[in-house]
């Protein structure tokens, strides 16, 4: 195998009371991409802090490049060589593409930016990443991937000989993913070495060439992708033999196969928006729709829910025929909906948590019943919504939405 670039050997960090790695070793070779994996605690960021100067190791070494080096601060780690992309891009949107590729690091002459060169520089640097955008153009004009992608730039820019991608396709859709992995594809054949953190595994098989997996701060092991299937990558995540695992899915089922669904949609679609899908959901089961950002989870939820229209397929409830022409429909049918854009669909900040709710009580009762007195869902219900913050403010939205009085409910995202 190629000599590494980066050689981590025996770290260990402790916070007060946590043991964040111990004794871990890591290393890379140029013109890979290494997945780092391990369950959420698992010590992937620390690995990390700790390679980029973030954090000092309490005990261990690490080498880059044939040298030891031992970092005082991420700046320090990125003119060595190792620069990071993290998964909230912090560049600044109000700034041109070339601007954000340079700032801080203007060339100058006799003091003055020389605004030509910013831009020429800018421009090479994303033509070697074949990426086509005007760079004078303000970086927030820009999708996300390719806000990523200007990130990346600057970061190799910095003669990187390593680059840490942490969580960089968590915002992304499916075919800006693909724009992302033809980036890392063309860095790798340069030579860089990519340190790539993620939560999907799919991900990692189709673009990582070694995976190192971490389990409560001690390493587990590093393994070439082609030799590890994605159950066993599984087992050494969690710790759990492959027997483990299949009884876990051996689980009883809770419903009878011939139980009439509750929800049962058959090729349901809507040109331009969902492919046609059919899914059924039983009574006291709960379905996850598992999928990358712009995949359609929402837009199937929101079908499900009529608050957009289907032009292809048959919704059935209880096992009857329905048309859902709107939230009306699947109100009257017991169907509830928390989107989860919950600020603006689901809430009116400016009104009480009892406000809020009696306006959703209302919707479901109609105009000529009464609502019985004394909603309540916090300790104090008069209190505005706008003071609820973090997870309090799911309650008052779950209790807001018809959920709250309802026997089944679409809830695409929290
Ligand atoms: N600054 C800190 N202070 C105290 N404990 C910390 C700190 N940073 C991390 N930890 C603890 O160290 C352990 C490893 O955390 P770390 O964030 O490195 O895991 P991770 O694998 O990156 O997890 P995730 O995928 O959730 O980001 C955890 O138990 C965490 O609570």
């Amino acid at each position: 195998m190629t000599e590494a670039i980066l050689t981590m050997t025996g770290i260990s960090k402790e916070f007060p009371g946590v043991k964040a790695l111990s004794e871990v070793d890591f290393r890379l070779v140029p013109g890979e991409v290494h997945a780092l994996m391990g369950e959420n605690g698992a010590g992937k960021s620390t690995l990390i802090k700790v390679l980029t100067g973030v954090y000092d190791i309490d005990q261990g070494s690490i080498v880059l490049d044939g040298q030891p080096v031992e970092f005082t601060g991420p700046l320090q780690a990125q003119h060595s060589g190792i620069s990071t992309v993290y998964q909230e891009i912090n560049l600044c949107p109000n700034l041109s593409v070339a601007e954000n590729i340079f700032i801080g690091r203007e060339p100058r002459v006799f003091g003055h930016i020389r605004w030509s060169t910013v831009e020429r520089r800018a421009r090479e640097l994303l033509r070697r990443l074949q990426i086509d955008i005007d760079v004078s153009a303000m970086l927030g004009t820009y999708s996300l991937a390719v806000q990523q992608m200007v990130a990346i730039a600057r970061a190799i820019d910095i003669d990187a000989k390593v680059l840490v991608l942490d969580e960089p396709t968590s915002s992304l859709d499916a075919g800006e993913v693909q724009q992302l992995f033809r980036v890392m594809r063309q860095l790798k054949q340069e030579g860089i070495a990519i340190l790539f953190v993620t939560h999907f595994l799919d991900q990692v098989y189709e673009i990582a060439d070694r995976i190192t997996v971490l389990r409560n701060g001690r390493l587990v092991g590093e393994y070439p992708t082609s030799e590890l299937t994605l159950i066993d990558l599984i087992g050494k995540m969690i710790g759990k033999e492959l027997e483990v695992l299949e009884r876990l899915e051996e689980r009883p089922k809770r419903f009878q196969e011939d139980d009439v669904p509750l929800v049962d949609a058959r090729e349901l679609g809507r040109k331009g928006a969902v492919a046609p899908f059919s899914l059924t959901i039983h009574k006291g089961e709960v379905v996850g729709l598992a999928g990358l950002l712009g995949s359609g989870r929402t837009e199937v939820a929101r079908l499900l829910y009529g608050a957009d229209r289907a032009d292809h397929g048959q919704l059935a409830v209880d096992g009857r025929p329905v048309t859902m022409r709107g939230p009306r429909t699947a109100m009257a049918h017991d169907i509830a909906f928390c989107s989860e854009n919950r600020r603006t669909e689901g809430l009116i900040e400016e009104l009480t948590v009892r406000e809020n709710i009696i306006l959703a009580m209302q919707a479901t009762r109609g105009w000529t019943r009464p609502i019985p007195a004394g909603a309540r869902t916090t300790s104090s219900p008069s209190t505005s919504r706008r003071w609820t913050s973090g997870r309090p403010t799911r309650r008052p939205w779950c209790a807001t939405s018809p959920a709250a009085t309802s026997r089944r409910c679409c809830w695409p995202a929290g």
